[in-house]
């Protein structure tokens, strides 16, 4: 498996995603083709950081993460959690599903309605035998909830009688019961008022100060991985088109489509060339049969012959990474 662009020689990542594919066939909106979900993704995720991950819908991010926790396995490539592959022997091993977590976007769907927040957040504990009896167990489940802002009286209730950003807060207390090193968050704040996401973006920066875990935080809203990602990767159809530093990722853009991308955004506008908005044409093509080619041909401005023959990888330009034959380098 090549190393992925952005590798640190010596350096081994908590988490390395190595030449990720996976295709659904057969489901309802393929129309009996296959659906090219992630077609080719390599990353790193280092001790303590922040990768945020921001794409269109439908473009493969909640497959991307289901990998990246071993909740599905993909159909070429691997992902190893400090050097060992999750699906060595089968099923990925109980040690790295303890320090591999994963938080979803819609809480009211994830927390089982019938079962207490104490429960709820009790049942990692149980399954990773990780308290010795009931007291130890509530006292743990009480600190995980103080930990989270919420009160620890409060955990004989069902989720229904929790708000919206309450309710992700018994899910994040949930993934943080086992002690993980990672925690990869699916649209953590995107299903929250505006209001509320704000709040629950802070405690996710406040946890990773102070607990030191490395956190993948995908959505589709750019002010929000902006301000919680220390690098960030955008996908488009299934592949990485940028990857980098955030500063330099949303600063200076190399790739046209996240050029396009931040000039629609409410973000600090980046140099982007002369051009103050960058208008796509058209929706993006359907994974089922993506472009041949750059697969953001059809859509980009820069295109030329080249880009519907030749599948560009992403090289560096400057101190990031863009998958473009005509990236714009930092000058
Ligand atoms: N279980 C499945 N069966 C069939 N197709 C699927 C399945 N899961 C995802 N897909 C398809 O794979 C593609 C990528 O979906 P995915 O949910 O990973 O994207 P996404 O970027 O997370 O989008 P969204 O933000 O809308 O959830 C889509 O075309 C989707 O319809």
């Amino acid at each position: 498996m090549p190393p992925s662009p952005d590798s640190v020689p010596g350096r081994e990542p908590v988490l390395r995603a190595s030449g990720l594919h996976k295709t659904y066939r057969g489901g309802m909106l393929s129309r009996g083709g296959a659906v090219r979900a992630v077609a080719g993704v390599d990353l790193e995720l280092h001790a303590g950081e922040t990768l945020g991950i921001v794409g269109e819908s439908g473009c493969g991010k909640s497959t991307l993460a289901r990998m990246l926790v071993g909740l599905e396995r993909p159909d070429q490539g691997e992902v190893t959690f400090r050097g060992r592959p999750f699906f060595a022997r089968g099923g990925v091993p109980r040690d790295i599903r303890r320090r591999v977590q994963m938080v979803f976007q819609d809480p009211l769907t994830s927390l089982n309605p019938r079962m207490t927040v104490h429960d709820i957040v009790a049942e990692p504990l149980r399954v990773h035998r990780l308290a010795r009896d009931a007291r130890a167990m509530r006292e743990r489940v009480g600190e995980l909830l103080t930990l989270v802002g919420l009160s620890p009286d409060r955990m004989n209730r069902f989720p229904h009688e929790f708000s919206g950003g309450q309710r992700q807060r018994i899910g994040i207390a949930r993934a943080l019961a086992t002690e993980p090193d990672v925690i990869v968050c699916d649209e953590p704040v995107s299903a929250l008022d505006m209001s509320v996401q704000a709040q629950v973006v802070n405690l996710f920066a406040e946890l990773q100060r102070t607990l030191g875990v490395a956190l993948v935080f995908i959505a589709h809203d750019l002010a929000v991985v902006r301000h919680v990602s220390h690098r960030v990767g955008v996908m488009y159809l299934g592949r990485l088109a940028e990857l980098g530093p955030a500063g330099q990722v949303y600063g200076a853009p190399a790739h046209p489509y996240t050029m396009a991308l931040l000039s629609a955004a409410p973000v600090p506008k980046p140099r982007l060339r002369g051009r103050s908005r960058i208008m796509l044409a058209g929706d993006p093509p359907s994974p089922v049969a993506p472009p041949p080619g750059c697969r953001f041909h059809t859509r980009c401005w820069k295109a030329a012959p080249r880009c519907a023959e030749e599948e560009p990888v992403l090289e560096a330009v400057g101190g990031h990474y863009a998958a473009c034959h005509f990236a714009e380098r930092a000058s």
